[in-house]
């Protein structure tokens, strides 16, 4: 193809070329499951996306979380194209880093200090790396159903819904290509199993360096901890000498203001933000108090990245965190519209004779058509082990060409935001019924 080869049009023809100069279509594996019906976006404006071909579909993926207050919230996008005509990135330290940084501070007191990256997966294989630096210990405890990104340090098998909406992936020990060496030094235990985990921590407690943890698991659906169980991680892990990890890129600033961290009332000792931190601006931080940040202030420990804290990132995270400061109610807000639609959700799909699960946390909420109840505790495995994924398929394409779109993925969850309307709301439910009503 050449500057004067007419460019194609429509969704499917542009997911091709996509496909014929980008591996997959989209620049990340979760982006190219088979989805049926092609997509590709043109534009993005509160709660809607536009594709190529002028169709209008209220979205509830939401690019995976950063937009709690719907794309292209004016206030952010502003702010942050006047710091691009000003000079984004010269390497040197800004003046709105200390803001940044005090801002962060005030919603998450246990982050005293942080470092700026550019993706959750160089936050987090950061984290992990000043864990091991802290305590001189190599061994990453981890859980199943939970996802840190996809560097070697920490990309774990996943049971992923395949092409033909099967969930027939294998349970993959390591990405291909990743070094198994890797893995060696991290576990992966069941979540929610306080036996488990009290049983590894008595065998091999005093060579772990860090546990961590999503607080919330929400990668593989919603799954609560159970009562008691984050207690009991952190104080296992303090008993042996362990740093208590939460990675909240997904339920940072969230699930409330103060992340997961704040809603369950738990102080770890190192924390990893993401998505709603840059509000769709690719920025990520890990922090901790000063001690444990004390061997990177004095360049004892290593962190780097040319673009890391870069000027609009940073100005995205002050406009960001700003708005949430003087939007208080925005939590109240999404929990009084999240609960009304998780609901009407469960009401219509009782409706049609159909089991499913439904999961939420504040404005995060899964969605999984079952082949029948759900057995077992709150679990990953339990979860995942009844869902029908080529009948969630159907409904996913179904709605999709009904105007809503939502990941084919049940086991990725909704985001909603403050852009969501009730009328959005109530429109997501009547496009899931009939969904339904179709089969
Ligand atoms: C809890 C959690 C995450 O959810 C997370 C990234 N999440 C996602 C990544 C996706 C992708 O790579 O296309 C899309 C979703 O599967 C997922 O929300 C990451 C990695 O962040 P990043 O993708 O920015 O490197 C770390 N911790
Ligand atoms: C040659 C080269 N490769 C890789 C990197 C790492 O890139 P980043 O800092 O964006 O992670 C750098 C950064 O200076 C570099 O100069």
């Amino acid at each position: 193809m050449n500057a004067t080869t007419p460019r194609p049009s429509g969704n499917e023809a542009l997911l091709t070329a996509a496909r014929a100069v980008i591996a997959g279509g989209g620049s990340s594996n979760m982006r190219n499951l088979g989805i049926q019906d092609p997509l590709v976006v043109d534009r993005a404006m509160g709660a809607r996306v536009w594709d190529v071909e002028g169709n209008e579909l209220i979205d509830v993926n939401m690019g995976y979380g950063p937009h709690l207050f719907g794309y292209a919230d004016a206030e952010v996008v502003e702010a942050v194209s006047e710091r691009l005509h000003l000079g984004a990135m010269t390497g040197i330290v800004h003046r709105l880093d200390a803001q940044a940084g005090e801002l962060i501070g005030a919603l998450m007191p246990s982050m005293e200090q942080v470092r700026f990256a550019n993706s959750g997966t160089e936050a987090i294989t950061s984290a992990i790396r000043l864990a091991r630096f802290h305590t001189k210990r190599t061994l990453i405890v981890t859980f199943e159903g939970h996802y840190h990104g996809w560097s070697d340090t920490l990309l774990r098998g996943a049971i992923t819904a395949d092409s033909t909406g099967q969930h027939g992936g294998t349970e993959l020990h390591a990405a291909p290509g990743t070094n198994p060496e890797a893995l060696w030094h991290t576990v992966q235990l069941p979540w929610n199993d306080s036996d488990a985990l009290a049983r590894f921590f008595a065998e091999r407690g005093v060579e772990v360096a860090a546990v961590i943890c999503e607080p919330i698991c929400a990668n593989a659906g919603v799954v609560h901890p159970l009562p008691g169980y984050l207690e009991q991680m952190g104080e296992l892990a303090a008993a042996n000498g362990a740093l208590l990890v939460f990675d909240e890129v997904i339920t940072g600033f969230r699930v409330s203001r103060g992340g997961a961290q704040e809603l369950l009332g738990i102080r770890p000792d190192i924390s990893v933000i993401s998505k709603v931190l840059g509000g769709g601006f690719p920025v990520a931080a890990f922090g901790a108090g000063r001690e444990i940040m004390g061997p990177l202030a004095r360049n004892e420990a290593f962190h780097g990245g040319v673009y890391s804290g870069n000027h609009a990132a940073v100005q995205a995270v002050v406009s960001m965190l700003g708005k949430i400061q003087r939007s208080p109610s925005v939590y109240t807000d999404l929990e009084e519209s999240c609960s009304h639609l998780e609901k009407k959700l469960r009401d219509r799909f009782a409706e049609a004779g159909r089991p499913v699960r439904i999961a939420r946390a504040g404005s995060v909420l899964s969605v999984a058509v079952l082949s029948g109840p759900q057995t077992g505790p709150e679990a990953y495995d339990a979860a995942t082990d009844t869902i029908d994924f080529a009948a969630h398929r159907r409904l996913q394409r179904h709605c999709q060409r009904g105007g809503l779109y939502f990941h084919p993925n049940p086991l990725e969850p909704w985001f909603l935001s403050s852009a969501h309307s009730r009328a959005d709301m109530d429109r997501i439910v009547d496009v899931v019924a009939r969904g339904l009503r179709a089969g």
